[in-house]
């Protein structure tokens, strides 16, 4: 008990000393959120509740599965429900499937399998589309399921069209779903939800077995898990929630602050605990951090503050280029390892959008910098994947009608899309599964006697692998590979693709041992294909990151939330990348990218680097790269100008190289475009110190910049090297102030004004 209690502050204390009614522990990064949430966990058990009635959710499998650990440690032998929401709808869903009209067997179809349902809803309903592709009316059903809103209750709104496609598709599609026994992600919550909201018996006896509930990241709650834990919380209102509104970064999955912000009106009498204290970050870091969220309009302010010693300047560098950036990133991570400063695995690179990790990656293969990539779903979603596990699927639901036409002629056998398109229709006629039609294949109009004899054959093969439908996942996948011929299929192929496949598939058998293995050491855990099905269905981003190995690690802003590194790089911190080009109408958007640059800089421990380049390939084209506007929001005296190679090998004094930040972010280091080329790095010189020189202005400091007040709409300006150009559109004020220019040859740029060589036409 003393041992549990230990190790935390006053505050951390009180709330985990906090056993009965609602808990509100909001606090910023850092100060022990999560800590507080495993520790209560862990003293609540040692009060005597009893594990089974301690619920704890988040997000990632990865998360639950660290504090599933972290409770091991601190209470061993204690088994506590620790879920991702999602795996949490599922196991409840599998229990009550007959009770919104699946079988127990559902199938989760990904992103991919729901759009392809779709589409074929889509051209089964023949109605125009108008242009709409399956991926919007995807994402408006999405955000519909998300705020808890059913096909019966979807309502068009009058002038908006594809509200009215969504109102004709939804229905259809979810009527299809069912059909087949399958859900999408939505319904994994959205089925529980409704279920909870419209049986007062099933929810009071859920409410009371699950007594303690826990939330982790709450702030990233949707409608659907805002009403599941408030379901679960009426007749005990033990819920207990951690959140931070500054990191809430899924509001494009219809995460939605209210449900953090009003939490104190819903839950009346609810204890709120601050946490002030930040544990993970050096002063410099935390200020950088603060200084940037500042700029949100929608928040609360919170105080932060840390004992931490102080540590070096957070620093800001300028780049050539995306590969001079990856080049000296990789550099500094092998000049701190070489001396034996750092780890590998101490160094993280985050990126706004994976496509930016391709050049970070091919550097660091060049130069055999070990490193991961969070990248989870990617091996599942590999084709040759996919179509073994839609026999699995198929197996383990044989009502699953894309899984049947994933696998009826894979390897090919014989049987077009034409045969299928017949037994869809006598499908839909006899209200039958594609499989039960195939059956009856000799009685189907349009199938010949030939192609009715290769459906049967198909049908035996789904038969035979039936038998291995109950047992361990291994078994199940070594049979897929045996009859369904995809061995001898790709095994026979000398092409080089092929052979890469089968080794695919092999890894798949691998995988399906490895998980029965893992299961057999879980006490009650089932070792069955469904199982494994499951945790295929459920991958999330981080799952296969491994924080054993010494690696670098890769990923994405929001994979990167929870965790903590000691030196972290952010790279691409440029407008349009960071803040996303799709935030920059929204202002509520642009603040969520904000919140998403937040959460990146408060990963780091005690080092942490921002970069941005002057000119970056992405989406197939080289690009001027303007410099985030969110660089000209942080503080001045915490950061500086980086040096990542040692200073003898620059050739240059110090003094030369490090600029102190002055009120304004300093001319030299936003320069937009230099004035002159940057010159090539020699090859004595490092990469950075071509560009940390340039960036200071040993190139030749440019001429002084126009007063961004200075430009009118439809004004003709020059540009050094894009020449002269017209301006189309302006919108900020002062520092902030925008352009958008079309040059005739070169199309249309933006500009952050004070920054950019823009000067008006013909003006020296
Ligand atoms: N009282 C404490 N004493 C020492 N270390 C602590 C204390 N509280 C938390 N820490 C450490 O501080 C770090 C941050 O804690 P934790 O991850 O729980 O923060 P958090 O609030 O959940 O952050 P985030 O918002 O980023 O998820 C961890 O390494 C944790 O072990
Ligand atoms: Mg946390």
């Amino acid at each position: 008990m003393t041992q549990l209690l230990e190790g935390l502050n006053p505050a951390q204390r009180e709330a985990v000393e906090h056993v009965d009614g609602p808990l509100l522990i909001l606090a910023g990064p850092g100060s022990g959120k999560t800590r507080v949430v495993t520790h209560r966990i862990a003293h609540l058990l040692s009060l005597g509740v009893p594990a089974w009635q301690i619920l704890a959710l988040t997000f990632t499998n990865k998360a639950a599965a660290e504090m599933r650990q972290r409770v091991e440690r601190l209470a061993p032998g204690q088994r506590v429900w620790v879920s991702t929401f999602h795996r949490f709808g599922a196991k409840m869903l599998r229990q009550y499937a007959d009770r919104v009209g699946l079988d127990p067997n559902y199938t989760i179809y990904d992103a991919g399998d729901a759009r392809q349902t779709l589409k074929r809803v889509v051209e089964s309903l023949k109605i125009p589309v108008m242009g709409y592709t399956p991926d919007r009316i995807a994402a408006a059903i999405s955000k519909a399921k998300n705020r808890l809103i059913g096909p019966e209750e979807y309502k068009p709104r009058s002038g908006n069209p594809l509200s009215e496609i969504v109102a004709a598709v939804y229905p259809a599609y979810q009527q299809r779903l069912l059909a087949s026994s399958a859900v999408d992600f939505d319904d994994l919550l959205l089925h529980i939800a409704r279920l909870l909201h419209d049986d007062t018996e099933l929810r009071k006896q859920l409410d009371e077995r699950f007594r303690y509930v826990m939330v982790d990241e709450y702030q990233d709650t949707n409608r659907a898990q805002y009403v599941l834990l408030r379901a679960l919380s009426v007749d005990y209102p033990n819920l207990a929630a951690t959140g931070d509104p500054d990191q809430s970064i899924y509001g494009w999955r219809g995460a939605d602050l209210n449900n953090i912000l009003e939490f104190e009106q819903d839950y009346p009498g609810v204890k709120v605990v601050r946490l002030e204290q930040n544990y993970r970050s050096t002063p410099a870091i935390l200020s950088v951090a603060d200084t940037l969220i500042a700029h949100n309009k929608r928040r609360k302010p919170k105080s932060l503050f840390t004992e931490n010693p102080d540590g070096l300047p957070v620093r800001l560098v300028t780049y050539a280029d995306g590969d001079d950036e990856a080049r000296s990133v990789a550099m500094a991570m092998e000049e701190a390892v070489k001396s034996g400063r750092r780890r590998w695995s101490d160094f993280a690179v985050f990126y706004r959008v994976n496509a930016l990790s391709r050049t970070v990656e091919r550097v660091f293969r060049k130069r055999q910098i070990p490193f991961q990539m969070v990248r989870g779903q990617e091996f599942y979603q590999r084709r040759e994947i996919k179509d073994v596990l839609a026999y699995c699927q198929l197996m383990n639901n044989p009502k699953d009608d894309l899984a049947f036409e994933r696998t009826v002629n894979s390897p090919p056998r014989g049987i077009g899309s034409k045969t299928v398109g017949r037994l869809a229709d006598y499908a839909y006629r006899h209200g039958v599964s594609l499989l039960d039609a195939a059956r009856d294949a000799p009685q189907v109009e349009g199938v010949t006697k030939r192609t009715a004899m290769l459906v049967g054959k198909f049908v035996a093969l789904v038969d035979t692998l039936d038998a291995y439908a109950a047992g361990p996942a291994e078994e199940a996948v070594g049979a897929v590979l045996e009859h369904s011929g995809y061995r001898k299929h790709y095994g026979d192929s000398d092409s080089e693709e092929d052979l890469n496949r089968l080794a695919n598939i092999e890894e798949l058998l691998t995988d399906a041992r490895q998980f029965d293995e893992a299961m057999a050491e879980e006490e009650d855990a089932e070792a069955n294909l469904e199982a494994y099905l499951e945790r295929t269905w459920l991958v999330n981003e981080t799952d296969g990151w491994d924080d054993d190995t010494d690696k670098v690690t890769l990923m994405t802003l929001h994979a990167a939330k929870g965790l903590e590194f000691p030196v972290v790089f952010l790279l691409a911190v440029e407008d349009g990348i960071l803040p996303h080009e799709r935030s920059a109408a929204d202002p509520t958007q642009l603040e969520e990218e904000r919140r998403l640059a937040f959460v990146g800089i408060t990963r780091a421990e005690q080092e942490l680097q921002l970069s941005h380049a002057l000119r970056r390939d992405y989406r197939g084209q080289r690009r001027i790269a303007i410099p985030s506007s969110f660089l000209m929001e942080l503080p001045t005296g915490v950061m500086e100008v980086a040096q990542t190679a040692p200073t003898d090998e620059l050739g240059l004094a110090p003094d030369e190289l490090i600029g102190d930040w002055g009120d304004a972010p300093s001319e030299e280091v936003y320069r937009h475009e230099p004035a002159e080329p940057v010159a090539a790095p020699t090859p004595t010189a490092t990469p950075t110190v071509g560009t940390a020189a340039a960036l200071l202005g040993s190139g030749g400091l440019a001429a002084p910049r126009v007063s961004p007040d200075a430009f009118k709409v439809g004004m003709a300006v020059e540009h050094p090297e894009l020449g002269v150009g017209k301006v189309l559109t302006l919108s900020g004020n002062g520092k902030g102030r925008r352009a958008a220019v079309v040059f005739p040859e070169h199309g249309e740029k933006r500009f952050v004004l004070a920054f950019s060589p823009l000067r008006p036409a013909g003006r020296p």
